[in-house]
């Protein structure tokens, strides 16, 4: 039996953690089926980054590494773990985080408020580049001219150029971006489910501080089709 089929044993009738045996299970990782305990939750999750970090020699020391953050759940996430691994391992990183203000009225502006909060909170220098800085108008001005039509398209094209114009103008080594198994399925349109619920999970029980509402030009995206139809498997299979 592998060491994630393991069983959690019962004590006093209670069933306890299958990795450490003492504390009360909170969740079963769909990945593993193991049922732990939120302290190992957080150690498995932080160990296994650690060592596709190790394995694959993602950083060298000394690197200055620029951390895409939107303020939504994966890059605060990304920002949070990152930055306790860097410190922990001594990765020797210069890490900061780096958002691009599409000019979204009541969408980026506020979710920008969260990253701001992230700096202070996690100690990341914030640089902020801006559509309007770059290409000179905002998304709310090709609203306004085109309506609500494949905003989607168009901003993630720009977003990506405005990450790899940042991080040259930044002179970073690397971009880190937290795209999930979700994004990738929803990309390629697979319905292999990996039940990559992990890094939720951890920001929920992390209380990290996050911004999650959808962005107002995107509830016509194809891709919120995709996302609605993965969440409905995963519902199916849990
Ligand atoms: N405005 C932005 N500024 C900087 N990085 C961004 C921005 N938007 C997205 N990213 C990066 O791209 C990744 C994937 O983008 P996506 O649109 O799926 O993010 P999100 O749903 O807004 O938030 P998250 O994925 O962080 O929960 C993010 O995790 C982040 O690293």
């Amino acid at each position: 039996m592998e060491k994630g089929e393991a069983k959690s044993k019962k004590a006093g009738g209670a069933r306890l953690c299958c990795i450490c045996n003492e504390r009360r299970p909170v969740l079963k990782r769909p990945k593993t089926l193991q049922q732990i305990c939120r302290e190992c939750f957080y150690d498995v999750f932080e160990e296994e980054i650690h060592q596709v970090i190790i394995k694959n020699r993602l950083f060298k020391s000394g690197e200055r590494v620029a951390i895409g953050a939107s303020g939504g759940k994966d890059s605060t996430v990304l920002a949070y773990v990152l930055s306790e691994l860097n410190r922990r391992h001594g990765y020797g990183l210069d890490l900061f985080l780096l958002s691009i203000d599409e000019g979204i009225t009541g969408y980026r502006d506020d979710s920008l408020e969260t990253v701001k909060r992230n700096e202070l909170q996690y100690g990341l220098p914030l640089q902020i580049l801006s559509y309007k800085d770059l290409y000179g108008w905002t998304m709310d001005d090709i609203v306004k001219m085109i309506g609500l039509k494949n905003n989607c398209t168009f901003c993630g094209v720009f977003r990506r150029q405005a990450l790899d114009r940042g991080a040259a103008l930044l002179k970073v080594d690397k971009l880190v971006t937290g795209h999930n198994a979700d994004d990738i399925a929803e990309t390629v349109l697979l319905n292999i489910l990996r039940g990559d619920i992990a890094s939720h999970t951890y920001a929920y029980f992390k209380k990290l501080d996050y911004f999650s509402t959808e962005c107002i030009y995107s509830p016509n995206a194809y891709r919120g089709f995709a996302r609605e139809f993965i969440k409905d498997l995963e519902r199916l299979r849990f």
